[in-house]
């Protein structure tokens, strides 16, 4: 029988993670998700017939085996503090915390020191079965636990561990936000081709079809690197070389590093914080 799956916050990240999970065939009676927003849950329900919904995060966890923390770091001391009124010992649940910036040793603190917390740092293309994952657990978390993560995270696309807790900040980095970069640049695009008189549906399609044909042939050739797929488009003389030059120019790996580094940052100082 399926695990018990509660989630706590219904927005973008617990979103897509059920919406897959579902997907994927996970019963829906089984999912249970809270959030302070109705119209959100309701919306959720009607789309996944079954799903149990609460206004009441004590009440999601109730009879849960497993509980993704998906609200916002600065909420999460707030959001635990009455979990753990409810339940003192939540020893018979496995505690997976999606947020960025909140240690292990500090989400235990929440928690009443509850000893079986995975961290995880998924992105948003989980909600099309196209997730990567980044996952941590310390020593005191038993390999079921781990496997149950794994397991979890898998249903909504890959995942990898990493060996220690400052890894998943350059998880993050790599993978959590790395959506929006892509994004960005898409975006950037668009507008550029737009602007020089290609229709906006069009605009779209080719950059977009060019994104997605781009990644999945890098993830065909693994004995090339990003550089060697790049030169395999850079025709001496040609288009490329000059797009390539002007990127060179304006240092786009220097802008690329600094935006990681202050990604990474930001997830240090979250740290401190919440
Ligand atoms: N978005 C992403 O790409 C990724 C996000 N994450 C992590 O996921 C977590 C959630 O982020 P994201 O999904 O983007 O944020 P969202 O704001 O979309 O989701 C959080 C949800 O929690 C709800 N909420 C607020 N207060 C409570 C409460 N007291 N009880 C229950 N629910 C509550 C919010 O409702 P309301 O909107 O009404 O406040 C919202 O629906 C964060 O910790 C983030 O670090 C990790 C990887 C990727
Ligand atoms: O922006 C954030 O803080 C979260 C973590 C990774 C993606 N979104």
């Amino acid at each position: 029988m399926s695990q018990q799956i509660a989630f706590i916050g219904a927005g973008n990240m617990a979103g897509a993670i059920l919406k897959g999970l579902i997907q994927q065939g996970h019963p829906a009676q089984q999912v249970h998700v809270s959030d302070l927003d109705e119209p959100k849950l309701n919306a959720l329900a009607a789309e996944f017939t079954g799903l149990n919904t609460y206004t009441d995060n004590a009440a999601c966890i109730a009879n849960a085996d497993v509980v993704v923390l998906a609200v916002k770091p600065q909420l999460m001391a707030a959001v635990c503090e009455p979990l753990l009124a409810a339940q003192p010992s939540l020893a018979n649940k496995l505690i997976v915390s999606v947020a960025a910036g909140i240690k292990v040793a500090r989400l235990r603190e929440m928690l009443g020191n509850a000893q079986r917390v995975v961290r995880t740092m998924p992105n948003t293309p989980c909600l099309i079965g196209q997730g990567m994952t980044g996952l941590y657990a310390d020593e005191q978390v038993s390999e079921t636990d781990r496997n149950a993560a794994q397991t979890l995270m898998q249903a909504v696309g890959k995942t990898a561990w990493v060996e220690s807790e400052a890894g998943l900040n350059h998880v993050i980095a790599a993978s959590g936000s790395a959506p929006a970069y892509f994004f960005m640049f898409m975006d950037a695009m668009q507008k550029s081709v737009e602007a020089m008189g290609l229709d906006a549906v069009s605009a779209r399609q080719f950059v977009q079809q060019a994104a997605i044909g781009s990644s999945q042939l890098a993830a065909s050739q693994m004995d090339k690197s990003f550089t060697e797929l790049t030169a395999q488009v850079t025709s001496k003389g040609g288009t490329t070389a000059e797009a390539v030059a002007t990127f060179k120019d304006g240092d786009l790996a220097g802008l690329v590093d600094q935006a990681l580094r202050n990604c990474v940052a930001r997830a240090e100082q979250m740290e401190k914080q919440f």
